[in-house]
């Protein structure tokens, strides 16, 4: 089993840094690839595993430490599976609140019962930047689209995605809550598992 204590994380999304930081506990410290380099790698994948191993190598690359990279995004059934591995690039780059617009908008008069959707996260770890065996974990976390945007907590898509679980939105659970159930939560409890961290 590999004993890692130092681990960079192929991110530059603050939020993805503060809850996989959380679910990992003090055992291991993760160090955002930005202390080396704010030069994002394009994400050139067609999947979400590729994309993943796409920047967890970038990130040893450049560190020369082990690397994991998390590739999520929201798969909406409705729009096929859209905007999936293109989440973070839905409305061209304008950020967060452009792209719940502009997914508010693709939903508009669609009802209830047609706006379900998946929040996906694939986290991808390698040792180097030519490890031939990378560990993927992938979690998918089930809800619906609301209507309109609600909360303040997370990033990202969270106050448009309500939580069967929990009858709020992603957005209004503690970052606690949302850190034991989300799609990154469960990709993370099965890498803990393969690292025998748990
Ligand atoms: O828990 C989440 N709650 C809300 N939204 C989320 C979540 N998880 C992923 N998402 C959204 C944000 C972004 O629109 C896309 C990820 O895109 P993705 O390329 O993996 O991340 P990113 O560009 O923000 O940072 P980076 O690539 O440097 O890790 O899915
Ligand atoms: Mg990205």
């Amino acid at each position: 089993m590999m004993n890692i204590k130092q681990l960079v994380l192929a991110s530059h999304n603050a939020g993805k840094l503060k809850e996989l930081q959380a679910m990992l506990g003090d055992s291991v410290q993760l160090r955002s690839i930005g202390e080396w380099s704010k030069v994002e790698p394009e994400e050139t994948g067609l999947s979400f595993v590729e994309n993943a191993i796409l920047k967890a190598r970038n990130a040893t690359r450049i560190s020369g430490l082990p690397a994991l990279a998390d590739d999520s995004g929201l798969a909406v059934d409705f729009l096929g599976g859209a905007p999936g591995i293109y989440s973070a690039r839905y409305a061209d780059g304008k950020g967060d609140a452009a792209n719940n617009a502009k997914l508010l908008d693709a939903l508009k008069d669609v009802p209830e019962a047609e706006r379900g959707a998946q929040f996906v996260c694939v986290l991808a770890l390698v040792r180097h930047a030519d490890d031939p065996l990378p560990i993927l974990c992938e979690g998918l976390w089930h809800g619906r689209i609301l209507t309109a945007a609600s909360g303040e907590h997370g990033f990202g898509y969270d106050p448009l995605f309500w939580v069967p679980e929990r009858d709020v939105s992603s957005a209004e659970l503690s970052p606690a809550d949302k850190n034991q159930i989300s799609h990154r939560a469960r990709a993370m409890d099965l890498l803990r598992q393969r690292l025998g961290l748990k």
